[in-house]
């Protein structure tokens, strides 16, 4: 006899209905949540509510929950979620903070080294039937300045790899501690020095308040003619049409996002740019992170609906009980 209902709002990992449906206890139901009619309808009966990245939970969708005790984030960023206002409704809200890490920090590489050898566009012109060796000529890591914006656990995943390119690897976060940052061979610098001196700049910060717009119109001024700009954390971060300007007025090389302001992206000015490559926020999307993202949430659901301490609820203090329900 099933006792709670939680709702799959976004594609989720089969391992996430198999860990929800493991007592019995636990009706799931599914519904798109980028139908905003259909979620909130849905919202209605719901005791909690899984997402990606897709789905908004502000405070109308929380206001249409009577009965919701949590929000689970299979992912990392929770700019989704208006988490101040789940708080304040007693909606513990959960992410799966080290989920799908190690995928987004390799193709946070893969895009910059797609970037430095203009893979896709040689990709392209190849199979349209052009053999243009001379168009596609590249420059190389080695020994050039990787700018890590954001030396938390995806920063830190990028800058080890990317320090076996021989790149010199310099970060700025003013929360990363020096001895951290020299485990990883990485120095930590101020804004002015990261911007300056990158030749390369991964961007890895959430998007909040303080983070949106960072990449602006005056961060860009202070860049050097041969930065290659990677945004693989939020797009709100990098200002698009800043970026826009900077790239048409060769006042930044190229840039390599997978991250876009609004999404679904697919008409932005910045696509007309040959410099420019993009990916469809893919960083997550492979099977082993998906597939812990999505029981991690699952199991948070599972944890907080019995009223127990969740390890990764992010407005509940650790070992304190949520109300039963
Ligand atoms: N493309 C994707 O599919 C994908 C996948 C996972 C995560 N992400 C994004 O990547 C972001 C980072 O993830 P993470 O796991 O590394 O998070 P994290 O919390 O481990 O690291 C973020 C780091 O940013 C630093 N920081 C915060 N504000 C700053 C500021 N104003 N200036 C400089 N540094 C600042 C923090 O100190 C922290 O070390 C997520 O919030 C999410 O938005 C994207
Ligand atoms: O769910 C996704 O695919 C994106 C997740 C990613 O952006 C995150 O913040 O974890």
């Amino acid at each position: 006899m099933t006792q709670y209902v939680a709702l799959i709002a976004d594609a989720l990992s089969p391992g996430a209905r198999a860990v929800l449906t493991r007592d019995g206890a636990v009706e799931v139901r599914q519904v798109d949540g980028t139908d905003r009619t259909a979620l909130l309808a849905a919202l209605a009966d719901a005791d909690a509510v899984l997402v990606r990245s897709a789905t908004r939970i502000d405070a109308e969708a929380l206001a249409s929950a009577p009965r919701l005790r949590a929000v689970a984030r299979a992912g990392v960023g929770l700019d989704n979620v208006d988490v101040a206002a789940a708080t304040a409704a007693g909606v513990l809200v959960a992410n799966a903070p080290a989920s799908n890490v190690v995928s987004a920090a390799e193709h946070a590489v893969a895009l910059l080294l797609a970037l430095a050898r203009h893979v896709p566009q040689a990709h392209a012109a190849l199979k349209e039937g052009r053999w243009e060796r001379g168009a596609y000529s590249g420059v190389e890591l080695a020994g050039k300045t990787l700018g890590v914006l954001g030396l938390g656990r995806i920063g830190s995943l990028v800058a080890r790899r990317l320090a076996a390119f021989d790149m010199e690897v310099i970060a700025y976060d003013p929360y990363a501690s020096q001895a951290h940052a020299r485990t990883l061979g990485v120095r930590l610098t101020d804004v002015d020095e990261l911007l300056s001196r990158s030749q390369f700049l991964t961007v890895h910060l959430p998007l909040t308040e303080q983070t949106r717009g960072l990449i602006g119109f005056d961060a860009l001024q202070r860049v050097r003619p041969d930065l290659r700009l990677v945004n693989a954390a939020r797009g709100g971060i990098v200002d698009e049409a800043a970026l826009y300007a900077a790239l048409k007025e060769g006042r930044v090389a190229g840039a390599a996002l997978d991250v876009y302001a609004h999404e679904p992206c697919t008409d932005s000015p910045l696509f007309g740019l040959d410099n420019v490559i993009g990916t469809p926020h893919l960083g997550a999307s492979t099977p082993e992170a998906q597939d812990r993202a999505g029981t991690q949430a699952a199991e948070s659901v599972l944890l907080a609906l019995a009223g127990l301490p969740v390890p990764d609820a992010v407005n509940a203090p650790q070992g304190v009980p949520v109300p039963t329900v």
